[in-house]
């Protein structure tokens, strides 16, 4: 039933769909014959977002406009068949002539004009693809259809071509080429479907979720609705699916001009997210390895379609609407003509755009004036009957024609992306590395193996030639000695029978001739020499085999081209481990700053976070010990698994800078956790950390080295430790040199940290500490004076324990080293933790009487009775009240002064 406030029927469009796509989506995307024209002068002041373009960095880009004429209706070709057209089109002149009577017409420009014989798919692309284009590049992007009811706005814009694919409107044409231009891998598509009827905005794909509020940037000029329904879209069928669900539960109703005429403003959001890598600062490719050091930024494009339906503009006595078909009239000329008048507004560089005087110019405020590229169609009839209403229509796109946006590309700094692609090259490293190290050890185990078995069979055969070798000397031995034996045998009757030859010839009773002795005598000459030569062989073998177990020339040189490989492996594990330390380093500063936006996005501007009175400074600290969400504690602990404190501590001293500031980064970050300081110091980190402020030109290593100090310096041992090793005397000397107001906060961070030691007090004024702080006022910012004033009070505190437990009877060293006029100017300062901290100090100076006098020819009383009166912390107000009653002197003088406490 066509009645009123029904829902259109969508029966109709019901049926199965053909998944098709146009010949042309996904090739050439860059196609368009809507052609820009000269930009027009328009003033910032007269967009409906009138802040929009405050930043001044977009891209000037008119509205376009192109009017489409519908062919007759068979209602007209019967009755209109005795009269002309009331518009003549001249599509290749992009002129059309609307007759005012039989022999005169006015003529009209446009953009684009379209013929009742034009095809859906030219429509699409002279009107809509360009601006398909601009969001698939990052730019917000509108396009809408305005004209009479019953002129084709839903037919332009809506079709889904189930009947002929031929048919298929703008909606379903844009998101076939959104679909395959866009990345599944690294990009999103979602869509949410909205109706504006009767100044609701209600939800198409949720019809209970109704009156749905809608937020509206002032900054950007963006409009957000976050209650509606958002789908994701992964292919052209969910989304017709969508489509259908939507149309269903639009609001239509049966007309004198149209049978389904729509009665709500329909607005489709198709959402674009992309992730890109800016081409100013492109990184490698998928896969390659980032060059570190060099900047990489990749960032996600966000960007919105929108294609907005208008409901029908009507004469309400031609429509014949009567009762709540009436209202619903009324109220949908109300908002067209609300767009109308800022539409006039803009055009006219009016200083005042009425942008609030509904709904529908209040969602379209970036489309109109504002960041978005627009290209509106404008629909008209043949008939004469309308000709008003087609004057009117044509009227409006020619205003239309006048508005100029500023388009801008809203992109964000992809964090997420990074640190996935960081880590994705750590692990790689990580890898790297310990495929390099195993390939190196099997390498060694290899050589080792091979020498051990060379050496084994050296062995073997030597053992083998010396057992031989003396196995033969033997034989030659025993055969000599036995041709000896038988010699002598053979003497023996010789020696009986010539007894008397042999005593006369020897004298000493021997029978041989002269000859055999000289050839007895031969013999055993041989055979010593025999054995000698047999005993230098064996010491030659020996030897031999000695030379063999000692390395030979081949294989020294081997062994030196093993070294030098080793150092090689050496180097490059050296190396490896670095730029590990430098990515892993990256990658914690990354998440501490993405948990530091998200934590100032969760705090919505109420910052209050400066640490309480007594809370030691920590300038790298990390919110929780305990906290996982960020997930950068787990990385904080890792790196102390994966590359050791000693290794962190070495680079300290690389040769490479980049190393260097990395490493004392990584330690800065390292020393805010306090379950890592007592490590740190027992490593040696503390001492490193203050070299550095000695020895350090750069102001980053310095700021840094600071910095974590100052975390340091946080507990009691470490802030004696720090005093021992000389540490207030360097900390001094950078406060005197330093410029840079956050290295000045973080040296008075770490001196306010041992100003709250009472150990500590006389050593710390003797060795310079408490003029250095106060000498840093001289910087004057806020966050330097804060961390002064909070030494200043921590100070003041000390000294008045002192006096209570009687360990100090002497006046303030604060006034003896000339910080009470200071201390009382500031006493009203309007940062608060200024103020909080120096009424903390006067408070604890004043409690001691020895200092009143001084304080009230300084003045001090006045402020005092101020905190007392006005201080926002209870505490502070009644410590002063204290104060003020129980000092003599202070109550002498307020009587003076007739002052009533
Ligand atoms: N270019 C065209 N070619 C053929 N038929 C068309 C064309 N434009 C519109 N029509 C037909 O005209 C009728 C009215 O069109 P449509 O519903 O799109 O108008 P509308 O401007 O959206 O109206 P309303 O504002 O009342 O919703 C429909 O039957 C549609 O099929």
């Amino acid at each position: 039933m066509a009645s009123n406030g029904a829902y259109r029927n969508g029966g109709s469009q019901r049926g199965s769909f053909k998944a098709d796509r146009p010949p042309h989506a996904g090739s050439n995307l860059r196609t368009s014959s809507f052609k820009a024209r000269p930009s027009i002068r328009r003033s910032t002041s007269g967009s409906f977002g009138s802040n929009a373009n405050k930043d001044g960095d977009g891209v000037p880009g008119r509205v376009r406009v192109a009017v489409r004429l519908r062919p007759r209706n068979g209602e007209e070709q019967v009755a209109d068949a005795d009269f002309a057209d009331c518009v003549e089109l001249q599509p290749e002149l992009k002129r059309l002539k609307l007759r005012k009577n039989n022999w005169d017409s006015d003529t009209y420009e446009f953009d684009e004009v379209l013929t009742e014989s034009a095809s859906q798919k030219r429509v699409y692309e002279v009107v809509a693809k360009p601006v398909v284009e601009s969001v698939l590049d990052g730019y917000n992007g509108t396009v809408m259809a305005y004209g009479q009811t019953g002129t084709g706005k839903t037919f332009t814009l809506g079709r889904l071509g189930d009947e002929d694919t031929a048919n298929r409107g703008i909606m379903v044409r844009a998101m076939e080429d959104i679909l395959s231009d866009v990345s599944p891998e690294t990009d999103s598509v979602s869509v949410s479907y909205l109706q504006l009827y009767m100044e609701t905005l209600q939800d198409l794909l949720d019809p209970a979720n109704d009156n749905i509020p809608f937020v509206e940037d002032p900054k950007t000029g963006d409009v957000s609705v976050p209650g509606a329904t958002v789908v994701e879209i992964r292919n052209q069928s969910s989304f017709l699916e969508l489509l259908r669900l939507g149309e269903a539960h639009r609001f239509a109703a049966n007309t004198k001009l149209n049978t389904e005429s729509s009665r709500s403003h329909a607005i489709l959001m198709v959402h674009v997210k992309r992730s890109v890598v800016r081409e100013d600062v492109l990184s490698g490719e998928e896969g390659e390895p980032l060059e570190l050091g060099r900047p990489f930024r990749p960032v996600i494009r966000k960007s919105k379609l929108v294609v907005v339906d208008l409901a029908g503009s009507e004469r309400i006595h031609k429509s014949g609407s009567e009762g709540h078909l009436l209202d619903e009239a009324k109220s949908i000329n109300l908002s067209l003509s609300a767009l109308g008048k800022c539409i006039n507004a803009l055009a006219e560089n009016s200083a005042h755009v009425p942008i609030r005087d509904s709904k529908l110019t209040r969602l379209l405020r970036d489309s109109f004036g504002g960041s978005a590229r627009t290209s509106l169609i404008v629909t008209i009839g043949p008939s004469p009957r309308h000709r008003g209403e087609t004057s009117s229509t044509i009227l409006f796109g020619q205003r239309a024609m006048k508005v100029e946006n500023m388009l801008k590309i809203k992109e964000e700094f992809d964090y997420k992306s990074l640190s996935r692609k960081l880590e994705v090259q750590v692990d790689k490293l990580i890898a790297e590395n310990e495929r390099q190290q195993k390939a190196f050890e099997d390498e060694i185990e290899k050589i080792h193996l091979e020498a051990q078995n060379r050496i084994s069979e050296a062995e073997r055969n030597f053992g083998d030639a010396l057992e031989k070798e003396s196995k033969k000397c033997q034989l030659d031995y025993m055969e000599t000695v036995k041709k000896l034996e038988e010699k002598l045998v053979l003497n023996q009757p010789k020696i009986h029978n010539d007894d008397s030859i042999c005593s006369k010839s020897s004298g000493q009773g021997g029978f041989i001739s002269a000859a055999e002795e000289v050839e007895v005598k031969k013999m055993l000459e041989n055979e010593v020499n025999l054995r000698k030569a047999a005993e230098e062989e064996v010491n030659r073998l020996r030897h031999q085999l000695e030379l063999y177990r000692e390395p030979n020339v081949g294989e020294e040189s081997d062994i030196v081209k093993l070294t030098k490989v080793l150092e090689d492996e050496a180097r490059q594990k050296k190396k490896l481990e670095e730029e590990v330390i430098i990515l892993q380093s990256q990658l914690l500063q990354l998440t501490l700053e993405a948990e530091q936006m998200r934590k100032c996005l969760d705090r919505s501007g109420a910052d209050n976070g400066f640490p309480a009175y007594d809370t030691p400074m920590s300038p790298f600290r990390h919110s929780q010990p305990k906290e996982t969400r960020s997930g950068h504690k787990p990385q904080v602990a890792t790196l102390f698994e994966q590359v050791g404190l000693q290794k962190i501590l070495s680079l300290l001293d690389s040769e490479d800078a980049n190393a260097r500031i990395h490493a004392v980064k990584v330690l800065a970050n390292l020393a805010a956790e306090e379950s890592n300081q007592k490590r740190i110091v027992e490593a040696g980190g503390l001492i490193s950390l203050l070299m550095l402020l000695r020895s350090y030109e750069d102001e980053t290593v310095r700021r840094v080295a600071a910095g974590a100090i100052a975390n340091l310096a946080m507990n009691e041992a470490n802030q004696e430790r720090i005093m021992a090793e000389g540490g207030i005397s360097l900390l001094s000397l950078t406060a005197n040199a330093a410029e840079d107001p956050q290295t000045l906060r973080m040296v008075a961070g770490a001196i306010a940290n041992l100003c709250g030691n009472e150990k500590l007090q006389s050593k710390l004024r003797s060795e310079g500490g408490l003029k250095a702080l106060l000498g840093m006022v001289r910087c004057g910012h806020p966050d330097v004076l804060s961390q002064v004033a909070r030494g200043v009070a921590n100070f003041a505190k000390c000294e008045s324990r002192a006096a209570s437990h009687e360990t100090n009877n002497g006046r303030s060293l604060l006034i003896e080293d000339g910080a009470l006029p200071w201390i009382i100017q500031n006493a009203n300062n309007e940062v608060a933790p200024i103020r909080r901290h120096i009424e903390l100090a006067l408070c604890h100076i004043a409690q001691h009487e020895i200092n009143a006098k001084e304080m009230i020819r300084g003045g001090a009383l006045w402020e005092l009775i101020r905190i007392s009166r006005d201080c926002s912390r209870e505490d502070i107000r009644n410590l002063a009240r204290r104060t003020l009653t129980s000092s003599p002197v202070f109550r002498s003088e307020m009587r003076r002064l007739r002052i009533e406490f």
